[in-house]
C-alpha cells in the first residue's frame, strides 16, 4: 500500500481546491485542511473583513502563517487546500513545494468563473468584470502554479467524485513512479 505524504492543492478560484481536497481526505481517510479557513480562525473574523481591514498584504501575511503552521506543526500527512493566491509570494512557494505532494488543480477561466459566480466570499471578485478580473490573475499565477506543482490535474469532468479520483490515480502513478 501506498502512503501518501501531505497533499497539497493549489491552483485558481473556483479550481476546486475546497471541495476536492475534502472529498481526497475522506477517500484516504487524513485530515483536511484549507488554509483559508486557518486564516479566518486565526483571525477570529471571515475573509472579506481581513481584505477590508488589512488590506490585501495584510491577507498575503497571514496566509504565509497558515501555509508554515499547516506544513510544519502536523504529526500526520494531511489534505491541504490553499487559496488561489497562495503561490504568489516566493516564499510560499518553497512553502509548499517542500511541504507535501503539491498538485495543481487546472480549471478554464470559463469555468472558475461558473464555479465562483455561486458564492461572493471572494473579494478580488467583487469586481464589475469578474471574468476579466480571472483572466488577469490567471495569466500571472498559471506559471507560478506549474512552478511548485509536481502533478497537474485537469478538473474538466462535471462531478468532483470523479475529480478526487482522477487527483489520486495522478498521485500514485507519481509515487509509484518516485519509488521505482
Ligand atoms: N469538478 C467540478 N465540477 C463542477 N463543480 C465543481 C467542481 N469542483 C468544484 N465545484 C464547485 O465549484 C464551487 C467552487 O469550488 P471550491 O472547492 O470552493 O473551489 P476553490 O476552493 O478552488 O476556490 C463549489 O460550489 C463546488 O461545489
Ligand atoms: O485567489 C485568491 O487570491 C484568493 C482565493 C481564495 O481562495 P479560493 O481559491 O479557495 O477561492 C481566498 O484565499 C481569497 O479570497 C484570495
Ligand atoms: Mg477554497
Amino acid at each position: 500500500m501506498i502512503i501518501a505524504p501531505n497533499i497539497i492543492l493549489v491552483g485558481p478560484m473556483g479550481a476546486g481546491k475546497t471541495t476536492i481536497g475534502r472529498l481526497l481526505s475522506q477517500s484516504l481517510g487524513n485530515e483536511f485542511h484549507d488554509s483559508d479557513r486557518v486564516i479566518e480562525e486565526n483571525a477570529g473574523a471571515d475573509i472579506p473583513w481581513i481584505f477590508e481591514k488589512e488590506g490585501e498584504d495584510g491577507f498575503r501575511h497571514r496566509e504565509t502563517q497558515a501555509l508554515y503552521e499547516l506544513t510544519h506543526n502536523m504529526d500526520k500527512p494531511i489534505v491541504l487546500a490553499t487559496g488561489g493566491g497562495a503561490v504568489m509570494r516566493e516564499e510560499n512557494r518553497t512553502i509548499l513545494r517542500n511541504g507535501g505532494l503539491v498538485v495543481y488543480l487546472y480549471a478554464t477561466v470559463n469555468q472558475q468563473l461558473v464555479r465562483t459566480s455561486k458564492s461572493n466570499h471572494r473579494p478580488l471578485l467583487q469586481t464589475g468584470n469578474p471574468k476579466a478580473t480571472l483572466s488577469k490573475l490567471f495569466a500571472v499565477r498559471d506559471p507560478l502554479y506549474k512552478e511548485v506543482a509536481h502533478i497537474i490535474v485537469e478538473t474538466d469532468t462535471r462531478h468532483p467524485k470523479s475529480v478526487a479520483k482522477k487527483v489520486w490515480d495522478a498521485i500514485e502513478q507519481h509515487l509509484k513512479l518516485e519509488n521505482a
